[in-house]
């Protein structure tokens, strides 16, 4: 219980039972409670992993940028998929990760992330996504798997080079275990990473209460693809004609065999592999599910990027990159759906290497820092009205032009962890948005009201719920 005690000078925080602390936060009210109490910095505890929350902007950029708090906790590790646990991006740290997130950005270049090519290979998909809707007939339907299946494609193709139809059952079967999980995901679920102990509780108990079987099946099944993928490369590889991602990967590696030093190992490429099939797919999925709901909540703006894009698009032309400058309000809507929707509630987790004075006050060696996305991203000090959806906050004053956020803005994180995939995401959010709206009107049902549409929280993602939608080709 001393061990346990608050140490001197840390960050002020709610009463902590002694051993146990306090249940882990996913919400954004439990934050914004926690912020209104003790102000913008808050420490929290549960079990043996003290966490500090950052809900100011500032103070989460200085924070987010410091080599002190750049590494990710150890916990994340018992999710990797490398046989050394040391590989990837998103829980890897030091040499390991600094190596592969300098090969994961140079090779996601090279594949065209911000280029023309790549943006060719977004819209074969979203005709493939207007298509699919079509289908329907303008019947109303929960979110369809096809947006999942266009996200998971594009990067899926940088990858490993593979397409998958947009009505699959291979994915399906992918993603139905991870669904499952996201939706029972609770504050429960990963309490034995904070109080060891609960790991000797008997499995029968752990899997109803922390649902350990499926995690590790949603863990199993992504391996699968990760190795399949690999093995399937490392078989028909032709270094003369490297295809992809994996393809460059081999071939940095066969380059280095025999070299003990070598950070290029069959283990870490399974772990970036994994790490981006995740980390670029369910995001970019949760935040068509957005533009979805908001395209049918407020249609006034459907119909006003309607008409900038009729003004510039014609016949069956899909809309480009080069036409931005014309489509600010496009552009403009899907920034502000990052914002409004704050689909990464809290920032993925950093961890202080040391012992470190921040802002006045102690934050030992250990510590889990987080910044609060959701709470930055509706802060009255950094954005009018916060919680109005409004995207002409993105718009210049004559509304002829997208201005950046200079503050404020969190969607991707910050310093030097932030999202390596932001650009292809920004590609593909403004894409697949022009690709909807250009073709649709998104409605709810006949006299179904939508406006007070449940937001859920899916394993720390907030979406809407499913809900019914019609796509109406437009004429
Ligand atoms: C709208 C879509 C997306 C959002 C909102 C998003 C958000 C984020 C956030 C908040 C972080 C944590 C940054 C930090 O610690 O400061 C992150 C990290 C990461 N993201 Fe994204 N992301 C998106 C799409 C993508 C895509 C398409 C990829 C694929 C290339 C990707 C790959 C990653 C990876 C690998 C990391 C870990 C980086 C590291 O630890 O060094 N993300 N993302």
């Amino acid at each position: 219980v001393l061990r346990d005690r608050r140490p001197r000078n840390c960050p002020p925080g709610p009463v902590e039972i002694p051993f146990f602390g306090r249940l882990p936060i996913l919400d954004e009210e439990s934050g914004e409670r926690l912020r209104k109490i003790y102000g913008d910095i808050v420490s929290h505890r549960t079990g043996s992993i003290r966490k500090v929350y950052l809900f100011d902007y500032e103070t989460a950029k200085e924070a987010m940028a410091k080599v002190e708090f750049s590494n990710r906790p150890d916990f994340f590790s018992a999710f990797s998929v490398d046989d050394q646990k040391v590989g990837g991006l998103l829980s890897s740290n030091g040499a390991h990760w600094q190596h592969d997130r300098r090969f994961v950005l140079r090779n996601l270049r090279n594949l065209g992330m911000g280029k023309s090519y790549l943006e060719e290979a977004i819209n074969i998909e979203a005709k493939a996504l207007v298509e699919d809707l079509k289908k329907y007939g303008g019947e109303a339907i929960n979110y369809p798997d096809s947006f999942r299946t266009v996200a998971l494609n594009i990067i899926w193709q940088m990858v490993a080079s593979t397409r998958y139809d947009l009505r699959s059952d291979e994915v399906k079967a992918i993603y139905s275990i991870t669904k499952d999980f996201q939706k029972n995901f609770s504050p429960l679920t990963f309490l034995p990473m904070f109080i060891p102990a609960l790991n000797h509780l008997p499995k029968s108990v752990k899997n109803l209460i922390f649902m350990e079987d499926q995690l590790e099946r949603c863990i199993e099944e992504i391996e699968k693809v990760v190795n399949g993928a690999v093995d399937k490369h490392l078989e028909d590889y032709d270094p003369d004609n490297p295809r992809d991602l994996i393809d460059e990967y081999i071939k940095d590696m066969k380059e280095n065999e025999g070299d003990d030093n070598s950070l290029f190992r069959r283990g870490a490429l399974n772990q970036i592999v994994n790490d981006l099939f995740f980390a670029g797919s369910d995001t970019v999925n949760h935040m068509l599910k957005w533009v979805a709901y908001l395209l049918a909540r407020y249609p006034e703006y459907a119909t006003r990027m309607q008409q900038q894009i009729d003004a510039v698009v014609s016949g069956d032309r899909m809309v480009s990159l080069d036409d931005k400058p014309s489509l600010p309000l496009v552009e403009a809507f899907t920034v502000e759906a990052l914002r409004y929707s704050s689909m990464v509630v809290y920032n993925v987790e950093r961890t202080a290497t040391r012992d470190t004075n921040f802002k006045g006050y102690f934050i030992p060696k250990g510590t889990t820092v987080q910044a609060a996305n959701y709470s930055i991203h509706h802060d009255p000090r950094y954005w009018d009205d916060p919680h109005k959806f409004y995207p002409e906050r993105f718009l210049d004053d004559s509304a002829t032009k997208y201005t950046a956020p200079k503050q404020g803005f969190f969607a991707f994180g910050s310093g030097r962890r932030q999202c390596v995939g932001e650009l292809l995401a920004r590609m593909e959010l403004f894409l697949f948005t022009a690709a909807i709206v250009q073709h649709f009107d998104v409605r709810p049902p006949h006299g179904v009201d939508i406006t007070t549409t449940a937001i859920v929280n899916l394993a720390g993602a907030r979406v809407p719920a499913d809900k019914k939608l019609a796509y109406r080709p437009r004429d």
